[in-house]
């Protein structure tokens, strides 16, 4: 029997110093996160980040957790039960990091008889810290404990014709009726990532190669395909390039990370005549910690406080009808066609 894993990020349990500290060790720990050997990582992590961040990401989790929890855990939950109600084969929900784990999920699937899952890594772009740890760590879980499951995965899905039109949709009608820029802020990288994931060794990291299209570093190059959505949404929206920017946000360390930064062109925005702007974050599909603390609060006290007027956040996908049909869509397609012993 087939079934389905839905996998995000994962949020601390509590929004404490404690359980946040658990957490970002977890994910800090990852090597596909800081993607420096063992022992490096640890001294980055427990000599650098972990005395002190905690206590200030444990504030910023407290000023938007919701009564029922995360906010990132509580809409990936309302997402899987909808799902769930439409979909007549086991449908599980898990976390990279902490819970429920891909373990949990697993076993779960498994219980109920399932031998063949699909995973739903549910970041539109491809990166090292998103979509590939999700699937080395399921698969890593399946040699040990799960021999028998057969994995399967639905690729990055920032190309999908249909995902563009419901994102654009969501977008035009949430926009304010009048703004002067539409920003759209991802998340950040370290440069560094897009280099050592790309297979062909190719990329340069400039507009030159990030947007064209066709080319075979694409498949891995986190920049490009954040530069795509940008782009098709733009078209589909009809609006004039100079009515949109891209920037990147969340950036930890010190080395180089994806340009421009969302909060240094925030404050630089202001004097060149934007006053009033929109903003949307599409590396995410949920709203998060990063949208609804660092951009929705502390970004747009930056832009007002820099002379701009109106910043206006537009909510992720979140439980949009459209969305879940079509993660709905790729499920049944899924159970239909992509393997045999049903
Ligand atoms: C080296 C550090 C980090 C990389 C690389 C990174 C990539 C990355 N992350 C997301 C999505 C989310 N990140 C979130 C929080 C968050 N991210 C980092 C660091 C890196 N992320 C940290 C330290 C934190 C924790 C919060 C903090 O202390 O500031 C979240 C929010 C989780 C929540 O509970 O709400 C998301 C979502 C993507 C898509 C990405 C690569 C493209
Ligand atoms: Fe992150
Ligand atoms: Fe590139």
């Amino acid at each position: 029997m087939k079934g389905i894993l839905l996998v995000n990020l994962g949020s601390p349990k509590t929004p404490t110093e404690k359980d946040v500290r658990i957490y970002l060790r977890e994910f800090l720990m990852d090597k596909r996160v800081i993607d420096a050997p063992w022992i490096i990582r640890k001294i980055i992590v427990e000599g650098m980040i972990l005395p002190k961040r905690p206590k200030v990401s444990a504030q910023a989790y407290k000023s938007i957790w919701w009564k029922e929890g995360s906010p990132l855990v509580v809409i990936s939950k309302r997402i899987f039960k909808s799902i769930q109600k439409k979909i007549a084969h086991p449908v599980a929900l898990a976390m990279r990091y902490q819970e429920p784990s891909i373990k949990k999920g697993l076993q779960e699937l498994y219980n109920k008889g399932v031998t063949d899952v699909l995973i739903i890594p549910l970041y539109p772009q491809y990166a090292m810290s998103t979509t590939e740890t999700v699937v080395e760590k399921s698969k890593d879980i399946q040699k040990k404990y799960f021999p028998n499951l057969k994995l399967f995965f639905l690729p990055p899905f920032y190309n999908d014709d249909e995902y563009i039109k419901i994102l654009s949709k969501h977008i035009e009608s949430n926009l304010p009726k009048d703004f002067d820029l539409l920003l759209f802020s991802y998340h950040g990288l370290p440069e560094r990532h897009i280099f050592k994931t790309d297979h062909t060794k190719t990329c340069r990291l400039d507009d030159s190669c990030c947007i064209e299209t066709g080319l075979k570093s694409h498949k891995y190059c986190y920049k490009h395909q954040c530069c795509y959505v940008t782009e098709k949404v733009r078209e589909t929206l009809g609006l004039e390039k100079s009515k949109i920017k891209q920037t990147f946000q969340s950036r930890l360390g010190r080395e180089p990370w994806l340009q421009p930064y969302t909060d240094q062109t925030l404050i630089k925005l202001p004097e060149t005549g934007v006053k009033k702007i929109a903003v949307v974050a599409p590396a995410f599909v949920s709203d998060c910690l990063e949208t609804l603390e660092e951009l929705a609060i502390a970004d747009k006290e930056l832009f007002l406080s820099n002379g701009g007027k109106e910043f206006h956040y537009i909510d992720c996908l979140n439980e949009n009808e459209n969305w879940v049909n079509w993660l709905i869509n790729h499920i049944n397609y899924f159970l239909k066609t992509r393997c045999k012993n049903n």
